[in-house]
């Protein structure tokens, strides 16, 4: 009954599962061992006698013994062993190297767990076992019969139990062997402890100075982290700075490659110049060649003409002298004078000759010039090809450099010719303007052309009898079949009137050609000088044709100055245009581009420079000639202006003069030069006689003031012909005449249109018409002299 709890503490020991924790699970049995007071049986079984020595470690001997002997008094048994028992590893290692290792679970599953059996041997004779057939139940059994032992056999029992205590006493000296053992073993595992703690404080110490060094090198990392933030940072400045740099580097570089590109453009250009005036040069010198031949024929010709003069004078002082010695051979001389004057004028035609040779040099030149643009056209084809190599080098700067400073050596040598050149233009130009001028005088400073217009509509049938006998070859004559004249014999007759003039233009003649005779002294007032163009003739006969129609001498003069004024700005001028138009009715100044409800009201007074030569229209409206078109809108309005003034019977393009008044200013930006020229271009009232208009009133007085005008006009002429002072000559009769003041005599050129009526009823109109004309054009004005015959 005592060893049960023992042996259910080894049945419990034996039923835990087969762990590695063996400590654990026979500690839980210790705890539940017989403590004092308890009956603990020993045991023989070499395994679990440790563990009887730990049941009863608190127990003393005698206790123990007492125990046993009481149990086998009990029994029969005499040894108890346990029967299944595992045969197991020792659960106490020796050294804390033998402690045993937890090993893995076994992976084949347990076998089943017998029936537990304790067997006790005590003698040879007695066997007990302890069987443990159930919970709380002990079987003792004979050890040779196996059944249970008889309590009667005590001295076996007695045998037993010394054996049993023999035993137990060896089991306690081995155990306290076992407990030395046990206590080395302590001492070693404390020391092993004591070790390890030392080791695990080293590994604090080192853990913590880990710590403390990972917490610098955190620090350091940091540090460094920063260092390379400050080091990206500069380094990003760097760059941008290095990329700034590149950037103005590369911009400079651009600048430098662009101004190189620009500089040989004008390199090309001046290139280009060059060799223009290389071509300027070739007529230069056929210029040159010509102006030479051009002065010595002048020359010759005013040697020719003084001394003509001085043996002309000679010769009539002499015929005056002998004529009124000797009626006869008065004669004779008056036929030597014929033959003389007959010499003068082949010399006059020699003269006329020459001036016509000087034209057609005047026209190659022309030709020379036309030349020089079209290798000017030329070289602006090279220039382009030379922009285009200019292009290609550009891609290749490196390789091109040398080229380009080729190029530019080139082109500062063009650049100097250039510069020549432009200096040889200008003085070509100034030459030409002397020259042309020159030739103006020598045809005449005042220049009269006659112009008859053709029968329109069913005049066809009432024509007078005109003819033109030169009209092939110079077409200066005009021969006008007079009126019948009865002789004392009574025969009619007719007498032929022949006129000589500048120039006569026959009913076919067109205003485009007309204006080529007169474009020369446009160009004069371009050049500077006061010209005054005007129309005189009957009512009808075309005068207004001639001047304002759209291709009429306005309009073409305009669109000639227009041009000439673009192909000078070459040469370095600029000129601006300014027009006016007034007409001058009954001695009264209206203002055509003005509003013809404003003529009665607005007074417009002539005023004169003297010193500027110069006259202004006060009051009066100025239009700003920037292109050629707007001469027909003023024009046009001129025109309305004329017809919003007219009356009924009373045309005002007839009955009043209509002056066109053209300011052209030009400026030589390369030589200072300056310029003004006026040119007025007039339309003159109809030149009816009184006598035959048979008008009264209004109509007589407009008459009077139209004849009165017209006739001043001829007295002017007449004097400045005569070669009176300025002062004495009567610009301020008429309002007409003083108007055109300084666009008559002096340096003025001035050319008058007669307008004839092909009419047999305007036949008288046309003789009074061509004779007037007659005497204005034997009228010389400045150097030039002229000499015309009229046969009546
Ligand atoms: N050369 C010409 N060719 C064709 N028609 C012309 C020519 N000359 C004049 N005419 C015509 O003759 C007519 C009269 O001409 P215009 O009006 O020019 O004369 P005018 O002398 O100016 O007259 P007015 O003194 O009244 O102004 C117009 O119809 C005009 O078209």
């Amino acid at each position: 009954m005592l060893l049960s709890p023992i042996i259910e503490s080894y049945a419990l020991i034996l039923q835990q599962p087969r762990t590695g924790d063996k400590v654990a699970s026979y500690a839980s049995a210790l705890s539940r061992a017989p403590t004092a007071g308890d009956s603990p049986t020993p045991l023989s079984s070499s395994y679990p006698k440790k563990f009887a020595f730990s049941a009863y470690r608190n127990t003393s001997l005698s206790t123990a013994f007492r125990t046993l002997s009481l149990s086998s008094n009990n029994s029969d048994s005499r040894s108890v062993s346990l029967s299944s028992a595992p045969q197991e590893e020792p659960l106490c290692p020796k050294t804390p190297s033998q402690i045993p290792k937890p090993k893995p679970a076994p992976k084949t599953p347990c076998p089943p767990e017998p029936d537990l059996q304790l067997h006790i041997f005590k003698t040879p004779h007695t066997k007990y076992t302890v069987y443990n057939a159930s919970p709380g139940k002990i079987t003792y059994l004979n050890r040779y019969s196996n059944t249970p032992a008889p309590a009667w056999d005590t001295k076996g029992r007695l045998e037993d139990m010394e054996t049993l205590y023999s035993q137990l006493k060896s089991q306690l000296d081995s155990a306290a062997t076992e407990k030395t053992g046990m206590e080395e073993g302590i001492s070693i595992y404390k020391a092993r402890i004591t070790e390890m703690e030392q080791v695990r404080l080293q590994l604090s110490a080192a853990n913590q100075t880990l710590s403390t060094e990972l917490a610098e090198t955190k620090v350091k990392l940091s540090s460094t982290n920063a260092q390379l933030d400050d080091m990206k940072r500069s380094h990003s400045f760097e760059i941008d700075d290095l990329r700034r740099k590149n950037r103005n580097d590369f911009e400079d570089a651009k600048d430098d490659h662009r101004k190189e590109i620009e500089r040989l453009q004008r390199e090309a250009r001046d290139e280009l110049d060059r060799v223009r005036k290389d071509a300027q040069e070739e007529a230069d010198r056929a210029n040159k060649t010509w102006r030479e031949e051009l002065a010595d024929k002048e020359r010759e010709l005013r040697a020719e003409l003084e001394e003509e003069r001085a043996r002309r004078l000679r010769e009539v002082q002499e015929l005056t002298t002998q004529f009124s010695l000797q009626k006869l051979t008065a004669d004779n001389d008056v036929t030597s004078k014929d033959r003389e004057l007959q010499s003068l004028r082949s010399e006059l035609n020699e003269v006329k000759a020459n001036l016509e040779s000087s034209n057609a040099l005047n026209a190659s030149l022309k030709e020379k010039l036309t030349e020089a643009s079209t290798s000017t056209l030329t070289l602006e084809t090279s220039m382009r090809a030379m922009k285009a190599k200019i292009d290609f080098l550009e891609s290749d700067n490196q390789a091109q450099s040398q080229a380009f400073q080729d190029l530019n050596q080139q082109m500062l040598d063009a650049q100097a010719v250039a510069a020549e050149a432009k200096e040889k233009l200008r003085q070509e130009e100034t030459l030409r303007r002397k020259l042309h001028n020159q030739v103006q005088e020598l045809k005449g400073n005042i220049r009269v052309f006659c112009r008859v217009r053709p029968a329109l509509g069913d005049e066809e049938t009432k024509t007078a009898e005109l003819a033109f006998p030169d009209a092939d070859t110079d077409s200066k004559e005009v021969v006008v079949q007079g009126p019948d004249q009865k002789s004392a014999m009574g025969t009619v007759t007719k007498a032929n009137n022949n006129f000589s003039f500048d120039r006569v233009f026959g009913p076919s003649s067109q205003n485009g050609e007309i204006f080529d005779e007169i474009s020369q002294l446009v160009q004069s007032a371009l050049d500077g000088y006061n010209v005054c163009i005007f129309c005189y003739g009957q009512t009808g006969s075309g005068k207004t044709h001639t001047m304002s129609a759209s291709d009429g001498m306005i309009p073409s003069a305009v669109t000639q100055i227009y041009e000439t004024a673009k192909s000078l700005e070459d040469k370095g001028w600029t000129y601006s245009m300014e027009g006016s138009f007034v007409e001058v009715y009954n001695e009264t100044v209206n203002d055509l581009l003005g509003k013809a409800e404003d003529w009665n009201n607005k007074k417009h007074e002539i005023r004169q420079d003297p010193v500027k030569l110069k006259t202004t229209i006060t009051d009066v409206t100025t239009v700003n000639l920037d292109s050629p078109s707007r001469v027909n809108a003023i024009l046009d309005q001129a025109n309305r202006n004329r017809r919003v003034a007219a009356t009924q019977a009373n045309s005002r393009s007839s009955r009043s003069h209509s002056v066109f008044i053209l300011r052209l200013i030009g400026e030589n930006s390369m030589t200072g030069e300056r310029s003004e020229g006026t040119l007025n271009l007039v339309d003159l009232a109809g030149s009816e006689r009184l006598a035959h208009s048979q008008v009264s009133g209004d109509r007589l007085k407009e008459t009077q003031n139209i004849n009165k005008s017209l006739s001043c006009l001829g007295d002017v002429i007449s004097a400045l012909g005569s070669g009176k002072d300025a002062k004495h000559i009567p610009y301020r009769n008429s309002k007409l005449t003083y108007l055109l003041q300084y666009s008559l005599g002096g340096n003025s050129k001035t050319l008058m249109f007669v307008m004839v009526s092909p009419l047999q009823a305007h036949l008288s109109e046309t003789l009074t018409s061509l004779k007037f004309a007659t005497k204005v054009h034997n009228t010389h004005i400045g150097t030039a002299k002229r000499q015309a015959k009229v046969k009546d």
